[in-house]
């Protein structure tokens, strides 16, 4: 599907759970709005209660659709990062190759399918001959998925989506971004300080774009005690494309990262001497 040509006389395009929609068409609300919205002035309890309850049936049908598409992708890796990064840009080439990289290795690669530095990942899978998988996501003038992606499951609620990406990555690169990147990087962070998910590698690709975080996270957060030291290693920061790929695979492959013995029921947490072999996240 072209980018190109979705802005002309009668406006730009959106999508709609499957349906593509301009112009008149286009008006009123996403499935997104409409769900969050507390002041939907149609709501008589009945209303709401009838309206909510078609939309779980919406929402077990989403599960049961991705579940289906990705049920048999095998080994993946899923790559973050922001929307806006364009080609040429040096972060939209480091994806490229990371993308690139995973699909030589025999990943999947998995993005949010969108455009910027999903795009990037997505054709250096796809360039490598690798499975380009991207996990769209319903938005007001969203582009549509990108040209790369070969298999492609368009969501109407991020957290359906988020739960494909968990569900069917055995690692994560993340690369610059805003806050969609900061979202699906903490999301999986405290899923596996929490102990919801076997924990699975992250590794910051850009150490002057993501350093300033970790070391907020390490002298601010880990200091007043509101993150244990020992959480702060399951990120993993990379200079170069080559260092992330070989991060994350080399985790994946062999290296011991945090399971249930590693939890510490009595405190909620990882214990301080799980032998994750990160490496110094400094
Ligand atoms: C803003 C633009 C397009 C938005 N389209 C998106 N399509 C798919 N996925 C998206 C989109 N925007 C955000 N995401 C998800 O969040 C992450 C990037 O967000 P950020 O705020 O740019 O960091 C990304 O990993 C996606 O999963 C085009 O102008």
């Amino acid at each position: 599907m072209s980018h190109h040509g979705d802005a002309d006389a009668s406006g730009p395009r959106i999508r709609r759970g499957p349906q593509t929609l301009r112009g008149a068409a286009a008006a009123g609300p996403t499935f997104d709005q409409l769900l969050l919205r507390s002041d939907d002035p149609r709501s008589s309890e009945r209303q709401s209660t009838t309206t909510d309850a078609w939309r779980v049936l919406r929402i077990q049908g989403e599960f049961v659709e991705g579940f289906g598409a990705l049920a048999d992708l095998g080994p993946a890796i899923s790559v973050f990062g922001s929307a806006r990064t364009g080609p040429g840009a040096v972060e939209y080439e480091q994806a490229r190759e990371v993308g690139r990289r995973l699909a030589e290795a025999g990943f999947s690669v998995v993005t949010g399918g969108g455009p910027g530095a999903m795009e990037a990942a997505n054709r250096g899978a796809k360039e490598a001959g690798g499975l380009s998988v991207g996990l769209g996501i319903e938005l007001p003038h969203e582009q549509g998925m990108n040209d790369w992606v070969d298999l492609g499951v368009d969501f109407r609620y991020f957290f359906v989506r988020k739960v494909m990406f968990l569900k069917y990555s055995q690692g994560f690169v993340v690369v610059p971004g805003g806050l969609g990147t900061l979202d699906e990087l903490f999301e999986a962070l405290t899923l596996v300080q929490t102990g919801k998910v076997t924990a699975f590698p992250v590794v910051l690709l850009g150490r002057d774009f993501w350093g300033p975080l970790v070391d907020w996270i390490r002298d601010s957060l880990v200091a007043r005690g509101m993150v244990n030291p020992a959480d702060v290693s399951l990120l993993q920061l990379a200079d170069s494309p080559e260092e992330a790929v070989d991060l994350v695979l080399n985790t994946v492959a062999g290296g011991r990262w945090p399971d249930r013995e590693d939890w510490d029921p009595d405190h909620q947490r990882l214990t301080a001497d799980h032998g994750f072999a990160s490496g110094d996240p400094q």
